[in-house]
Formats: C-alpha cells, structure tokens, sequence
C-alpha cells in the first residue's frame, strides 16, 4: 500500500438522471486534476427522487451508473466508488437492490455489495422512509477489496454506519479504508453523522471515506452534506460543507501502521 489522495464526492442529487451524471462528472474530473486516485461518489449519485420513480427507471438507471462509472475510470486512470444506486430485481419487478460498486482504472469492476439495512424510519422532522417498499435488502455481508496499491477497502452504504458489526467483519478480514457513501437525512444527520463517522474509525483505526448528498433533492427532502474523510484516529481530514463539492485528504500507511502501534484496539478483540 502506498501513500494517496482519496476524495469524497458531495453532490446535489436530483430525480434527473442525465443531469446527475453531468454534475458527478464534472465533480470527478476536479477531484483528478487535484490529484484524486481513489473517488468516492454518494449514495443516490445517479438519481434521488420519489421511490416510485426510482423504481420505473431502475433499470435505465442501473445500466448508464454502470456504463459512467466503467467510463470515468478508465478516462480518468482512477479507482472509483459509485456509493448506491438500483439494481432491478430480476424475480421480482417491484424491487431493486441498492448497490454500490468499486471499479479500476482499467474499468473492471472489483467487488459489488448490495444495502443490508434498510432505512424503514419515521423521522421526527414529518418524512417518512420506506426504503423496504423498493429496495430488496442484501443478504451478505460485504467483503474487502484487497488493492495493491490503495490497501484493503471496505463498503458500506448510508444506513449501514449504525451497525457496527458490519465494519467489524471488515476490519477482521483486515480493511484498512471504509467507504460509507450516504444520503443521510439533514434531521438525523446534523445530531449523529459525525459522531457515527468517527466511532466507525476509531473503533476499527481504519481510515473512512464517506462521500454525502446535500441539501434540497425534490418536495421536502433535504440531506446533511459533509463529505468527511477521517484518519484511524478519529480526526476530521476533510470536510465539503454543506455546497457541492468534494473532500479530500491523504490516505497514507504509515499514519495507519502509527495508530494501531499507539492504539492496539483490534489486537484486544475478545468477541469479535
Ligand atoms: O433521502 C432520500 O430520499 C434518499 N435516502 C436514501 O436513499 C437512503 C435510504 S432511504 N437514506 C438512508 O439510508 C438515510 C439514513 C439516515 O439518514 C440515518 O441513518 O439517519
């Protein structure tokens, strides 16, 4: 593993498809010419919207998030995440798998991992989610990506980060980097997002990548924004504010080898 800079896209996702991978291009390329060798891009990246709607274009959706993430890699010579958009359900046409994929700079896709948790809450700001209504939930838990170059890589999506027992399969199968790649709502988001974030890291020191969605998508959906990524240690490296944008910061294996020296937590593991 060597030493790289990882960004964390931040986007304004809208119930346009066309438009959404336009405005993820356009947030790519600024991410490479700062020197980007790993891209995160949000949950939702390709289309946030109504369930209904996703769900009437899942497929259209599936194929060109697919197609633009194969696309931008190989231009861009990058390793990228595209955090969660739906994969029609080929048994049951009334629901989808929200999936996220990592894919190389020769555009092959590395590992595929479909949402385990689902988001079924009433939030007390009035919106309600049914994520279950058109979502088909994943049925295995994700396993690392072992690179070479960026280290071991975990997945995740959004909802995910409040189960710790996700990130603790994947820092035992040996995850350096955690990818949680979210739309997480602005009422959830400005009380336990960060604080999710950071138990995630320190608990496992490992370092996360969370690329994020912001503010208004459609109606009354408004997400939090603050793409983060944060060492092993917990600390904030950067953190793209609540406009579209990105986060970036180094990810870098002496610092990780430097935290689990001072701070020898998973080598104490009794349980798990
Ligand atoms: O907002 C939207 O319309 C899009 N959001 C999503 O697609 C997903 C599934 S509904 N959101 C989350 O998982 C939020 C989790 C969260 O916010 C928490 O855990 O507090």
């Amino acid at each position: 593993m060597k030493s790289y800079l990882a960004a964390a896209i931040q986007m304004t996702s809208k119930p346009n498809l066309e438009k959404n991978l336009a405005e993820a291009e356009e947030l790519i390329e600024l991410a490479v010419r700062r020197g980007a060798e790993l891209v995160g891009l949000p949950e939702n990246f390709a289309f946030l919207g109504k369930e209904a709607d996703k769900l009437a274009q899942a497929q259209d959706i599936s194929l060109k998030a697919e197609k633009f993430l194969k696309t931008m890699a190989q231009r861009f010579q990058i390793t990228i995440l595209g955090g969660g958009f739906p994969v029609p359900v080929e048994a049951d046409p009334t629901k989808a798998y929200n999936t996220a994929i990592l894919v190389a700079p020769t555009g092959t896709e590395l590992t595929r991992y479909q949402k385990v948790h689902l988001f079924d809450v009433d939030v007390p700001d009035g919106n309600t989610y049914r994520e279950s209504s058109t979502v088909m939930a994943g049925q295995s838990l994700p396993s690392i990506y072992p690179s070479e170059q960026l280290g071991n890589l975990g997945l995740s999506i959004c909802y995910d980060v409040r189960f710790p027992e996700l990130y603790r399969h994947l820092s035992h199968q040996g995850a350096d980097v955690l990818f949680i790649p979210a739309a997480f709502t602005a009422f959830t988001g400005k009380d336990h997002w960060q604080v999710l974030l950071q138990a995630r890291a320190i608990e496992n020191t490992c370092y996360v990548i969370a690329p994020a969605q912001t503010g208004n998508h459609y109606e009354r959906r408004y997400t939090h924004g603050h793409a983060v990524i944060i060492d092993p240690w917990g600390m904030i490296l950067a953190d793209a504010g609540e406009k579209p944008g990105m986060a970036i910061a180094e990810i870098n294996p002496t610092r990780l080898k430097q935290v689990r020296q001072q701070m020898p937590s998973l080598q104490h593991r009794v349980f798990v």
